[in-house]
């Protein structure tokens, strides 16, 4: 899977929030098999030891930082957010969150195209939280993304893919955008929809931190984006409304 000019091999990118502890979160980082993990700069640009610590283990485990916006409002807020990323992490990629609504952490799809212009223009690469909306995701690749990120359901509520039928209009209206479903994601079995419908990737955070046992967790997701991926390359069959016998009835048992 290629993003902007970086080859990977898992199609899962792993969010670092929310774990029981920073060890726990390296562990699940690695049974995930993960190579992106998203970081936020709130969290992580703290002076504390725990901060420090964090750090390390992220380092540790030899994955690509992806910083995010998370919890920025406005345009304003998510710009110097990212820059002052670019200066903490070293790296010009960013996932960006611009939030318009407080109940469903909706994004601000105003906001995060002017954010996304503004930071394609400064020569970051954006990784845009988006609604399932086309007119706004032609404006973001228009904006200069070239990855697609758009919500499966509201960050952190586990509901899967709340509408399918957006998510397989994008895709088929995107042949050549990376799309990666990002949030909301509950289940491995939401994960490997997400990758039946053709998806490049999926970005989640809270069913593995939040999970009983976060690094068991992490492991089946990784199965099950595996799995997702390999049956949409294996070109699924066609849903059908009718029964077809899938027993042939030609030189069926004659009985006198
Ligand atoms: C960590 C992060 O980037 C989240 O904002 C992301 O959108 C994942 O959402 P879930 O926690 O619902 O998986």
């Amino acid at each position: 899977m290629q993003l902007y000019d970086k080859t990977f091999e898992s199609r899962l990118l792993l969010g670092t929030a929310l774990y029981p502890s920073p060890a726990i979160m390296a562990e699940a980082a690695r049974a995930s098999r993960a190579e992106i993990l998203t970081v936020s700069l709130r969290r992580e640009s703290a002076a504390q030891r725990t901060g420090q610590d964090f750090w390390a283990l992220i380092r540790e485990t030899g994955a690509t930082v992806l910083p995010n916006t998370a919890g920025c409002h406005s345009v304003k807020e998510a710009v110097t957010t990212a820059q002052m990323a670019r200066e903490v992490f070293n790296t010009s990629w960013i996932k960006l969150e611009v939030i318009g609504e407080a109940d469903t952490l909706q994004p601000d799809v105003f906001g995060l195209v002017e954010a996304a212009r503004i930071l394609s223009e400064d020569g970051f690469a954006v990784f845009p939280y988006t609604t399932d909306d086309l007119v706004v995701a032609e404006r973001l690749v228009e904006a200069g993304c070239r990855v697609l990120m758009p919500w499966g359901a509201p960050i952190g509520s586990g509901r899967g893919l709340n509408n399918p039928y957006a998510l397989r209009t994008m895709r088929a209206h995107f042949p050549d955008v990376p799309l990666i479903v990002d949030a909301g994601i509950g289940l491995p079995s939401h994960a490997a929809a997400a990758m039946e419908l053709g998806y490049d990737a999926v970005l989640l955070n809270t069913a593995v931190a939040k999970a009983g046992d976060p690094v068991r967790m992490a492991q089946a997701f990784a199965k099950a984006i595996e799995a997702g991926r390999a049956a949409y390359e294996a070109d699924p069959m066609e849903m059908r409304d009718m029964a077809a016998p899938s027993t042939p009835v030609l030189g069926k048992a004659f009985l006198a």
